[in-house]
């Protein structure tokens, strides 16, 4: 049987992270794909040019008609944009039988804003808590927890401080540092380095949405967390290895490195 993965994400028009990133990645994979759409934004290989939010009613009912009917073995939260919707979305996992990665978006590669600052603390208090695996960059971990990381080093300190929130799982994404692409994941008992070379590629739009995804479609097939990760962290470092060029500014991943002949 195909296992079913919900994204609950906002739409990015340029293809390269939110929903579609998310779609591409969860097809790679080999699962399907489902969405709940909670904003739509304007957005380009420049930056964020508008950001609409969908009602509250409108979330939930897309969730509702896919858990009730369809069902899913995995479900995976991004761009979530007000405190509302994020409350929303962690009752609405609360009561869903899934693993539950949950990408705490903040801002974009370029700067915009992607959730109210007013929204924080739901974050924190309501959407973390439910989480199998949060997957915070370093800009999320010092929104949300105040730790300023700066080299590998601190990333331990970085995920005692979003574990501390809740989340079964924490991944540290130290992807904003300088050398080695390296992350942390961690229970709070057992410690999982994962480290790929970094691809000095600045095509890297849609990274964060990409892993995520990639680790719920590994959940979804039945992996446990440690070996989802890893397989999740293969996939996206192979992804920012192809990455292309696409307007005139930050281009996407590659979701589709793995089909192409000269990747
Ligand atoms: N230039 C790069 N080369 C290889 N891996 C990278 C590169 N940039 C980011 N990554 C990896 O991509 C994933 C997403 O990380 P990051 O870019 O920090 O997230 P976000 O998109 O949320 O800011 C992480 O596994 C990170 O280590
Ligand atoms: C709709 C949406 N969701 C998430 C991101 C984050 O992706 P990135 O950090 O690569 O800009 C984004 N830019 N747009």
């Amino acid at each position: 049987m195909i296992p079913n993965v919900l994204t609950v994400a906002g739409s990015d028009s340029g293809g390269g992270a939110g929903i579609q990133a998310d779609l591409k990645t969860m097809l790679a994979l080999g699962v399907h794909g489902m969405s709940v759409i909670t904003a739509v934004t304007a957005q380009n290989s420049l930056g964020v040019q508008g950001a609409w939010e969908l009602p509250v009613e409108a979330v939930r009912a897309q969730y509702r008609s896919v858990v009730d009917d369809i069902g899913v073995q995995a479900v995976k939260t991004g761009m979530l944009a007000s405190a509302e919707l994020v409350e929303t979305v962690a009752e609405l996992i609360a009561g869903t039988d899934a693993p539950a990665v949950v990408d705490p978006v903040g801002v974009s590669k370029h700067g915009d804003p992607l959730l109210a600052a007013s929204a924080l603390d739901s974050v924190r208090t309501k959407l973390l808590p439910v989480a199998t695996v949060a997957t915070p960059n370093l800009d999320e971990v010092a929104q949300l927890t105040g730790v300023r990381v700066e080299s590998e080093g601190e990333l331990r300190r970085a995920a005692e401080a979003v574990l501390a929130y809740g989340p079964r799982w924490v991944l540290i994404k130290g992807g904003h540092l300088p050398g080695d692409a390296v992350d942390l994941l961690t229970d709070g008992s057992e410690e999982h380095w994962l480290r790929a070379p970094r691809h000095d590629n600045r095509h890297t739009h849609g990274t964060g949405c990409t892993l995520a995804s990639a680790i719920a479609a590994q959940l979804a097939r039945g992996r446990a967390v440690p070996e989802a990760v890893a397989a999740a962290k293969e996939y996206v470092t192979g992804a920012v290895a192809a990455g292309f060029a696409l307007g005139e500014g930050i281009g996407p991943v590659d979701h589709g490195w793995r089909f192409r002949g000269d990747a």
